[in-house]
């Protein structure tokens, strides 16, 4: 029976029963007994109905049913499999109460059931930006399960307002500069060695998210650190496999929903991954402490502001201000959550889309050598150029490439959950109550045919050169496309690491595009247009292989 369905009857049958045992005046003990489980029942059920059952002045929205949600959950469907199975429920549901004419519209603003609560989805610009840009009526949901809080700890991207500007004020300077491209280039070079070797044997390919991430994550640990965990030629070593371990048992929703979760070994061994990887973080912190104060001594500091690590400008900037070892520790943590499997993914994609449609890999090669020069013939691994920022401002066709992978691959499908602060409207005159939970769902808006025209499904980078002014770099930011693209937030929580993953972007495609050519050969799926995704909480696509021809040879 659905649950709805189930929870509804018992409803009505409870009810039915409540009078008649609360009224009978000869009250027996048995009576009375009678009312209070006949109450307490009631509560339960009522529970259980509002957990299920959406909000009266919701219902309009269309949404997929709690057991859809569930059972994708059991089955452990990719990230963005479940994601477009609960779409396509939804769609179905619009469709079939008249919402929508067809499946090719979006409706503007659906619901999601997570967990035994409701959230509201924004798939359209207007509620977006009010989301994004009105901070005294949203603040972000604070929320645990699991062992995520031990993990993360309260750090900026988990926090609300008050918190938030605390922490912000000693982090925003640390991000608030630019990067030196040596950063992305030095682990570009070690992949592109790997990459060469496969490049050199007839027939063969590679999987390329598999080195992306471990490519995004050196960049990371050079960034945070100023130390390049060198995960490209070491898998294996301590720290990295600690982190990847954390990866699967501490963010996979699957294994986390289940409630013996904190008793069973997954979660022993999720305990144990975090204090080892905690004290990995906590002796970098007394290093770069120790440095510092070494540098103070001697007078040696390192002028070269881009080059300086992450946690060393932390450490600095929290001298005078409130911010303790847990908040150091915290926040460089999410630093590599945020920045790792996103970027990872980005330029996955990016190779991938940019091998299905050799004319438009050709077309962005064209421009890096136009801005670049061509790669000398036989060039060692570690000397293939990388765009200085200067000249990556001038590769606007790659700049678009890389706004089109993000339109149709979002790294996060949805932003983070939000919660109203106060009443608010919606674009459709909806009044919100104080404390609904919204959100926005990138993935839908940046596949909304109200908003990007009916090819929207296709992959056209063109369509982003009408937003390049003559002389300017390729607007990366929500307000610049009317909040109709929208991966990484806008207003004051924007992601901090735009910047960071946007260089990363283009270093590591215009070093690729020197290098090589390359086609995809990757599984059906992937040559069908539609990746496979890895199960869990974050997106990690999987079966894209790419086989590499280089050009310089
Ligand atoms: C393709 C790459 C990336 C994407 C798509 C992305 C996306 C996002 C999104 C959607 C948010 C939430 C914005 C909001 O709350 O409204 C966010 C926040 C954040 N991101 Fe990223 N991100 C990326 C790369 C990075 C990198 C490389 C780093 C760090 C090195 C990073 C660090 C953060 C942090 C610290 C926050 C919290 C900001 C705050 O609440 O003040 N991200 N990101």
């Amino acid at each position: 029976m659905d649950p709805l369905a189930a929870a509804q009857a018992l409803r009505a049958a409870t009810l039915d029963k409540l009078p008649r045992a609360v009224t009978d005046a000869a009250a027996t003990p048995r009576t009375v007994a009678t009312a209070l489980a006949v109450v307490f029942a009631t509560l339960f059920v009522r529970k259980i109905y509002r957990a299920l059952v959406p909000p009266r002045f919701l219902r309009k929205y269309p949404y997929a049913r709690p057991w859809t949600v569930v059972r994708t959950m059991l089955q452990g469907h990719g990230y963005l499999d479940q994601h477009a199975i609960l779409h396509e429920a939804m769609l179905q549901d619009a469709v079939d109460r008249g919402i929508i004419a067809s499946k090719d519209e979006m409706p503007a603003v659906s619901l999601r059931w997570f967990i035994g609560r409701w959230q509201v989805l924004f798939a359209n610009p207007q509620d977006i930006r009010q989301m994004l840009l009105k901070h005294e009526s949203f603040d972000k949901t604070v929320w645990d399960a699991g062992y995520l809080r031990k993990f993360l700890g309260y750090n900026i991207a988990m926090v609300q307002i008050p918190e938030w500007k605390r922490q912000r004020k000693v982090i925003n300077p640390a991000f608030h500069r630019g990067w030196n491209p040596l950063m992305f280039a030095t682990p570009a070079r070690q992949l592109i060695k790997h990459m060469d070797a496969t490049a050199a044997v007839p027939g063969a390919s590679l999987d390329i998210s598999g080195w992306m991430q471990r490519m995004a994550l050196d960049a990371l640990s050079l960034a945070i650190f100023g130390t390049n965990m060198d995960s490209l030629n070491h898998p294996d070593a301590p720290m990295v496999a600690t982190y990847n371990a954390i990866v699967t048992e501490v963010l996979d929703a699957s294994k986390v929903i289940n409630p013996t979760y904190k008793f069973n070994k997954h979660g022993q061994r999720a305990r144990e991954l975090i204090d080892t990887f905690d004290r990995y973080i906590f002796e970098f912190i007394e290093a770069k402490t120790r440095k510092i104060e070494e540098e103070r001594r001697t007078g040696k500091v390192d002028e070269d502001r881009d080059s300086r690590d992450l946690l060393t400008m932390m450490i600095e900037a929290a001298e005078g201000n409130v911010f303790s070892r847990e908040d150091l520790r915290a926040n460089t943590i999410i630093f590599f959550m945020g920045g790792h499997d996103t970027t990872a993914n980005a330029l996955s994609f990016a190779l991938y889309r940019l091998g299905m449609n050799p004319a438009m890999q050709d077309r962005a090669r064209q421009e890096v050598i136009s801005v670049m020069g061509d790669i000398e013939p036989n060039t060692p691994f570690d000397q293939v150029p990388f765009p200085t920022p200067e000249q990556q401002r001038k590769l606007v066709y790659l700049g678009c490439c890389i706004k089109e992978v993000l339109r149709l691959h979002p790294s996060s499908a949805n932003l983070p959950e939000h919660q109203t602060t106060t009443a608010v409207t919606l674009h459709d005159g909806t009044v919100l109550p104080k404390d609904t939970r919204v959100t926005g769902d990138i993935w839908a808006l940046h596949r909304n045919r109200a908003v990007w025209g009916p090819d929207v499904t296709e992959f056209r980078p063109e369509r982003f050169l009408d937003a390049v002014n003559s002389d300017g770099p390729v607007p990366f930011n929500a307000p610049a496309h009317d909040f109709g693209w929208a991966p990484f937030g806008a207003g004051q929580r924007i992601c901090l690491g735009h910047t960071f993953s946007l260089m990363e972007q283009h270093v590591v495609l215009a070093m690729m595009l020197l290098r090589y050519t390359w086609t995809v050969v990757g599984d059906d799926r992937a040559l069908a247009g539609n990746p496979r995704t890895m199960p869990g909480g974050i997106l990690h696509v999987v079966g894209l292989q790419l086989a590499l021809t280089r050009r310089d040879l």
